[in-house]
């Protein structure tokens, strides 16, 4: 390994009360909210083809134009009450909302900025009363904030002149005033959710990232922050020049997630998802494959199945509504997650050899392990194969004792007679583990 003074500064997992809660969570809702909801993806009557909160870039589009859309921005509908009973029905346990994206409009009246909603026909904080409403909801709240402004004159994606580094140096402290802003207007929240830390300006100055995650910490111990916030002296992003996590989760899963435990390398992570292929900010007419309700919740458990957080990403309308499809989504998962969230909330790997039917979840720290059921297959039977050491005690489907047959050492059959379901089927194994355990009940002789 090479020296190193701003990479990781811990090997391993943060064991702490405010991690161990991030991390019993396991379900959280994006919400990606701002001015871009207005244009929603078109302008004049063309339709943008990126992701809609970057229609600023699209030359369609002036940036004078753009710029402007505040002064309509004024979501007369936002019930922030209404937001957080639909999260808190879908069954997410944390919430990100989006302070302010690339664009620079802030959702916070924040004093070291103009261009925000004090400036615009609504006028009123909308960040406080979403924190209130979904604390009161049980749902903690993250703090989405990118670090890319396109509003900031002193914003600059490259540091060519000495000029530059001055208006990066003014730019770094107006980063770390707003951040010091939120903490000290939002007090519950329980960490913040970093973007936009790609550009060489930021990449360059290692040492600032790593001097500002420490005064972050500093001004509210326990703050939870991903890996994206920092680079290390080489200019190392997520994992440092000896291929440690920096941060306290791997936060690069966005849009995609993991296939294997080794993937993870034993770290904490989150997976962050939307619903279309790529639209985070409100999108008028979503286009190509929209996820459904069994695709997210796969998604969501095969997250947990590998120790992750999944978070689902939606965007509300500039009026402050959701569309009709993500009201709809949050039913159909809120349905399945009543029954079955005990599988997912402090939900971790199992270990056990991953079969074709779906995923295992163990429960933190027990012996009680779920099976997921995605894919019954046309035997019926579900392969279960013991982990060593580890005997199996009883099965159960919901209320319902199974008795699963002995096909081999340690391995089972568990036999869904004729059972369809268009919905995961979940399924709880409660096992023994250790050397000298007696043997599970279904290995005595016939
Ligand atoms: C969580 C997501 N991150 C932002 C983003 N911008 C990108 C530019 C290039 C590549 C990936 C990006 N992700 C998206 O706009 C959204 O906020």
């Amino acid at each position: 390994t090479i020296a190193l003074q701003h990479g990781a500064h811990r090997i391993g997992v943060r064991t702490d009360a405010d991690m161990a809660r991030w991390r019993s969570l396991r379900f959280g809702q994006f919400i990606h909210w701002g001015v871009y909801a207005i244009p929603g993806g078109e302008w004049k009557g063309k339709t943008y083809n990126g992701a809609a909160e970057w229609i600023r870039s699209w030359k369609e589009l002036p940036h004078e134009e753009y710029d402007n859309l505040y002064r309509q921005f004024n979501p007369v509908n936002f019930d922030a009450q209404q937001w957080a009973s639909q999260a808190k029905e879908m069954g997410a346990k944390y919430m990100i909302i989006t302070t302010k994206h690339h664009d620079g409009f802030c959702l916070w009246p924040s004093k070291y900025s103009k261009y925000t909603i004090a400036a615009s026909p609504y006028k009123k904080d909308l960040l406080g009363p979403m924190v209130a409403a979904y604390n009161k909801a049980g749902i903690d709240v993250y703090l989405y904030f990118s670090i890319i402004d396109w509003s900031h004159p002193d914003y600059r994606a490259s540091l060519k002149t000495a000029a530059d580094s001055a208006a990066n140096k003014r730019f770094q402290v107006f980063v770390k005033n707003q951040l010091a802003e939120l903490l000290q207007r939002y007090p519950t929240v329980k960490g913040f959710w970093f973007d936009g830390t790609w550009d060489d300006s930021w990449k360059r100055d290692g040492a600032f990232t790593d001097e500002l995650e420490q005064y972050l910490q500093s001004i509210h111990p326990g703050l939870v922050m991903g890996s994206r916030l920092r680079a290390d002296e080489k200019g190392a992003r997520h994992f440092d020049s000896n291929g440690r996590l920096m941060g306290d989760y791997e936060q690069g899963w966005e849009r995609k997630l993991p296939e294997k435990i080794e993937d993870v390398h034993g770290n904490d992570w989150e997976a962050v998802m939307t619903v279309p292929e790529n639209q985070w900010g409100y999108n008028a007419q979503w286009a190509g494959h929209i996820k459904t309700a069994n695709e997210l919740l796969e998604m969501l458990v095969k997250s947990v199945s590998l120790n992750g957080n999944f978070v689902l990403n939606f965007g509300p309308k500039a009026d402050g509504t959701f569309r009709t499809e993500e009201q709809q989504l949050m039913t159909q998962i809120g349905q399945w997650m009543k029954i079955n969230g005990e599988a997912v909330y402090n939900g971790t790997y199992a270990g056990f050899e991953k079969q074709d039917w779906g995923y295992y979840i163990r429960k933190a720290g027990t012996d009680s392990v779920y099976m997921v059921v995605f894919n019954i297959p046309v035997s019926g039977s579900l392969r279960v194969k013991m982990p060593a050491h580890t005997s199996l005690v009883s099965v159960s489907l919901q209320q319902q004792t199974l008795t699963p047959e002995l096909i081999g050492r340690n391995e089972y059959f568990i036999h869904l007679s004729g059972k369809q379901s268009d919905t995961p089927v979940v399924i709880l194994l409660k096992t023994t583990s250790g050397e000298n355990k007696e043997k599970g009940n279904f290995e005595k002789a016939k």
